[in-house]
């Protein structure tokens, strides 16, 4: 390796979102630079408060302690154990050596907001598929706006998430009201994933895991009921873990959509790479750049400030 630097950044939300009861109003996190004869590639460990175990704090003393063990051969070093950690380290690493650039899908739109907000951004968007958040409103309110965003596009298509915010009975109430055809899967409905493979099993409840993925000790198997994972991969780990999650997951006839948890546009960027290679039939949940003040060294949106290198907190560098 010709060149190692860890840096770390904060980059402040538009306004504040709530992750599972932690709300932020910016997102922090490090960023590792590797650099090979002329090549860079860089590497994001951005854990989300409310679903990593980690700390960045955590995050933070474990890459200061790897970073000068690295080389370029390098597999992950052994002591890497920390999912974002893994992440960052492999997904950098599997940068560095690639030759070829990936073309990437469009991501399936994250709808946000006040229902009137929804039906306006919808109105202006052609997508197959939109994101939608439940659980927010009342149940009522809710169907009402799957039914307005069906009346300007009835072909439309939804992934819904109720980051476990239902009760059984709000859940049960939800899919019995809606046109499921429609909907190629709910995340986590309930707090219980029983209940939840149980809405599947009695009212095919089209059910789809994420917080449950994150879990200490998860691992993939097949469950009746479940349609499909929701990995956020930078969550998860290194790239073999997840491609073997992925491959075993496709085998069992489940649909894998890589979402991302509101990384910097570095490591949406290497979100898009790998779900073009790993769930090329599965639009990815990406659209998350928005919510956030700024880019980070590669500018991705005109008109917005990009911070460069040494405006970022150096930490460590070889
Ligand atoms: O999956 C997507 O389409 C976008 C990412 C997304 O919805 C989320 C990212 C991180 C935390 C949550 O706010 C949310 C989710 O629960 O999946
Ligand atoms: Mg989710």
């Amino acid at each position: 390796m010709n060149a190692l630097a860890l840096y770390r950044y904060a980059i402040p939300f538009h306004s504040a979102i709530d992750f599972n009861g932690h709300r932020l109003s910016q997102r922090e996190g490090l960023l590792v630079k590797l650099e090979l004869d002329g090549r860079i590639a860089w590497g994001e460990a951005s854990p989300l408060p409310g679903f990593s175990r980690e700390s960045l704090a955590q995050a933070q003393a474990q890459l200061l302690m790897l970073m000068p063990r690295l080389a370029p051969s390098d597999k992950l070093p052994e002591p890497a154990t920390l999912p974002s950690v893994r992440f960052a380290l492999s997904s950098a690493l599997w940068k560095l050596r690639r030759e070829h650039r990936i073309t990437h899908q469009d991501p399936a739109p994250l709808l946000t907001g006040s229902s009137p907000q929804i039906i306006d951004k919808a109105a202006n968007i052609d997508a197959r598929y939109l994101k939608l958040k439940v659980g927010r409103q009342s149940v009522e309110e809710e169907i009402r706006l799957i039914y307005r965003l069906l009346e300007q596009d009835p072909k439309r298509r939804f992934r819904l998430d109720a980051n476990r915010r239902w009760s059984e009975q709000q859940a049960a109430e939800f899919v019995a009201a809606i046109p499921l055809k429609q909907v190629d899967y709910i995340e986590e409905p309930t707090p219980s994933l029983q209940t939840n493979l149980a809405l599947a099993e009695s009212l095919g409840l089209p059910l789809a895991l994420d917080e449950t993925t994150q879990a200490e000790g998860y691992r993939y198997r097949p469950q009746p009921g479940v349609k499909a994972l929701v990995l956020k991969p930078s969550l998860i780990g290194d790239l073999d873990t997840l491609a073997e999650m992925v491959v075993q997951a496709e085998l069992d006839g489940v649909a894998v959509v890589l979402s991302s948890a509101f990384e910097s546009n570095l490591g949406l960027d290497t979100l898009a790479d790998l779900a073009a290679e790993l769930t090329p039939d599965h639009p990815p949940g990406l659209d998350t750049l928005e919510a956030m003040k700024a880019d980070l060294i590669m500018p991705a949106r005109p008109g917005m400030p990009c911070l460069t290198e040494d405006q970022l907190e150096c930490l460590w560098r070889a």
